[in-house]
């Protein structure tokens, strides 16, 4: 049991896959646009429809100045502005045009973004559905679904949105100055300066107000959202803990991980208000200064101009327009910073997809188990998260057809050894092999249907119970579904329901307390009918009858099977084939309830406390509270 020797096979087996190599950092359009498969295109093209419209804009807002100019140099003569109409047109058709190239572009942005959000949503879950089961025991449900709606969410604003709004705020400030300089260079040069001073504090305000690595503002957001989902984590956790608070008498002040997460959260959102504001402030007042710029220009150069009147209509257009930029800058701004969250999220979503992925074996080198037996040959495992080993070179065997049961302290190793044998994970040293064959060279659907597991608080889902019954064995008649249900025990339950199997579990007023969705666990397990049945024996806690009823269960779908079980209470571990004690990840004693029992060694120990406190109990029931 302690020797060290390689296990035999296990330099065949294949390693699990190792995470991916970070990938050199890419910029985060390209990388939200990998998402977009052939659909990037599109996005490529409304960007481009979108700077067509900004331009198109720019030329209405021309021909309208142009009408402007007439009507100015006739006034009061108005019947002598010949080229007015022209312009009023060409103004007019500029405006359809770029309506509908807006559309157009609009268009092209929202069909890109659906797509790249479902390919996101689609990438996750595929790479979900190939991470090892025990992922899922670190990694909630609720936050994975976050990180994929979260990420998927932000990407369908920014590409529909964001991205052309981008494109177009930037193409028109540029194509306005074009049209300024054409006109009247000096006083394009002028507006130009606040433009270049806003531009100058965006960047301050992006490179953290100090430039310094650990202050920029993709650092920050990133540091930033880390405190927020750790302030809604704390916020589940508080959630669920009500009860216990309630019942103690406590305050939110004693969830420590919480407050100390809200003060993280508020610190954060401190500092990025103090980290943002100046360069904020400078930026908007310096594109607001357009004015404070022309107006005194103008009036200096208003002195030396030749035709003042039409000086003048020269001028009113580069005051009115020159407010079109700022709106634009300002656009710009807002923009950046979605395109800084998109980035965050999709970082977020790359965590996901950089899980390590459970090896699937190649279908030539597949090999069928011959038989049932379970065999761990020198097996270590860490968890992913873990530094200490939670299993140490554990050998152990189940014959086919035989009941060996786990047993041993809290934490001793029990849960994980069970885990490894339907591969919720894989060993990091050592083989769990079914039927002499490594569970790693079995294919998953061939691993899954030989063995069956119930493991403590099952979850069912929110549908009727024979269509619970049914997930292990889609294709099962009536009758086999509800045999199942008989032989785990549900005649009761289906009884009191009100559509019987057919009721839907969680609907209003339906709920099933622990014992009897372990029942109807129970029934798919046995539904499902695998010849190799792993299971948490989790009686400790039901009521007496349904403890019966629940042991009744376990026979029906015990028989003839090669089990290994996990046993909280010695009782039932009393008429196993094999019992082995796992205590500190290691197995300490192997051997019948008899010969363990009289060996005095760590299950001798246990029994004689088991022995007792039933003894207790028995005394404190007749005894009036006295030890027997
Ligand atoms: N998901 C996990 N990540 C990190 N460590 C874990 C994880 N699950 C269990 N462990 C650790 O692995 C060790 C073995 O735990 P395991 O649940 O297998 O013990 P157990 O014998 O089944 O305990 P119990 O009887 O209390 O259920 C413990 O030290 C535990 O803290």
């Amino acid at each position: 049991m302690d020797g060290k020797q390689k296990a035999p096979g296990a330099s065949e087996a294949p390693k699990p896959s190792k995470p991916p190599k970070p990938p050199k950092q890419r910029n985060p359009i390209a990388r939200l646009l990998d998402f977009a498969g052939g659909h990037r295109k599109l996005t490529v093209l409304g960007c481009v429809l979108s700077g067509v419209n900004a331009v198109l804009s720019i030329a209405m807002l021309v021909c309208v100045w142009f009408v402007l100019r007439d009507l100015v140099a006739v006034a009061p003569n108005w019947a002598l502005a010949t080229h007015a109409a022209a312009y009023g047109l060409a103004a007019l058709a500029f405006a359809l045009a770029g309506l509908i190239v807006y559309f157009a572009a609009l268009m092209c942005t929202h069909l890109a973004a659906f797509r790249t959000a479902t390919n996101m949503r689609k990438a996750a879950l595929a790479h979900l559905s190939r991470v090892p089961l025990g992922y899922f025991g670190t990694h909630s449900t609720g936050e994975l679904r976050r990180v994929i709606e979260g990420a998927t969410g932000l990407t369908e604003g920014v590409l529909a949105h964001r991205f052309p709004d981008f494109v177009g705020a930037l193409v028109t400030p540029v194509a306005f100055f074009v049209v300024m300089f054409v006109f009247d260079w000096v006083l394009g040069l002028l507006c130009l300066v606040p433009i270049v001073v806003s531009a100058l504090c965006m960047m301050w305000m992006m490179a953290g107000g100090g430039g310094d690595e650990n202050t920029n503002m993709m650092t920050f957001m990133k540091n930033y959202q880390d405190a927020l989902d750790r302030m809604n984590k704390g916020a589940v956790e508080y959630v669920r803990g009500i009860p216990v608070v309630k019942v103690f008498q406590q305050t939110v002040r004693s969830f420590h991980t919480f407050r100390d997460a809200i003060q993280a959260y508020v610190d954060f959102a401190n500092a990025y208000v103090r980290l943002c504001t100046p360069p904020q402030v400078a930026q908007l007042v310096a594109i607001n200064a357009t004015f404070a710029v022309l107006v005194p220009a103008g009036i200096l150069l208003a002195q030396s101009a030749g035709d003042f009147p039409a000086f003048l209509s020269d001028f009113l257009f580069y005051v009115v327009f020159s407010a079109l930029t700022t709106m634009m800058m300002t656009k710009v701004m807002y923009a950046s910073q979605a395109l800084t969250e998109a980035q965050d999220a999709v970082m977020r979503l790359e965590g996901i997809l950089g899980a390590p992925l459970m090896h699937e074996v190649a279908p030539d080198r597949a090999k069928e188990p011959a038989g049932n037996s379970i065999e761990f040959d020198h097996v270590s495992f860490t968890y992913p998260t873990a530094d200490a080993p939670a299993l140490r070179d554990v050998t152990l065997s189940v014959p086919a057809g035989a009941t060996v049961a786990l047993v041993g302290p809290s934490g001793g190793g029990k849960t994980t050894a069970a885990s490894l044998v339907p591969r919720f994970w894989d060993v990091g040293e050592g083989a769990v092999r079914i039927g002499d064959v490594d569970v790693r060279d079995i294919p998953q659907r061939a691993l899954m249907e030989r063995v069956a597991f119930v493991f403590q608080n099952e979850r069912l889902f929110k549908q009727s119970i024979a269509d619970n019954i049914r997930a292990a064995r889609p294709g099962a008649t009536r009758a086999e579904v509800e045999a199942a249900a008989s032989a785990a025990q549900c005649d009761d339950i289906v009884a009191k329901l009100p559509d019987g199997l057919d009721t839907v579990v969680g609907a209003a007023g339906v709920h099933l307390s622990g014992g009897e969705r372990q029942r109807v666990a129970l029934a798919r397990a046995i539904l499902k009918d695998a010849p190799i049945v792993v299971l948490d024996e989790a009686t400790a806690f039901a009521d007496p009858e349904n403890e019966a009823l629940i042991q009744r269960a376990l026979a029906h779908l015990t028989r003839g099977k090669t089990v290994l079980m996990i046993a909280h209470r010695l009782s039932t571990v009393v008429g196993a084939d094999k019992i082995c004690v796992l205590a500190d990840g290691r197995l300490v004693e192997e051997g019948a309830h008899d010969e363990l029992a009289a060996a005095g060694g760590v299950y001798a120990r246990m029994w004689e406390d088991y022995r007792r406190a039933a003894a207790w109990r028995i005394g404190k029931a007749e005894g009036g509270g006295h030890a027997a």
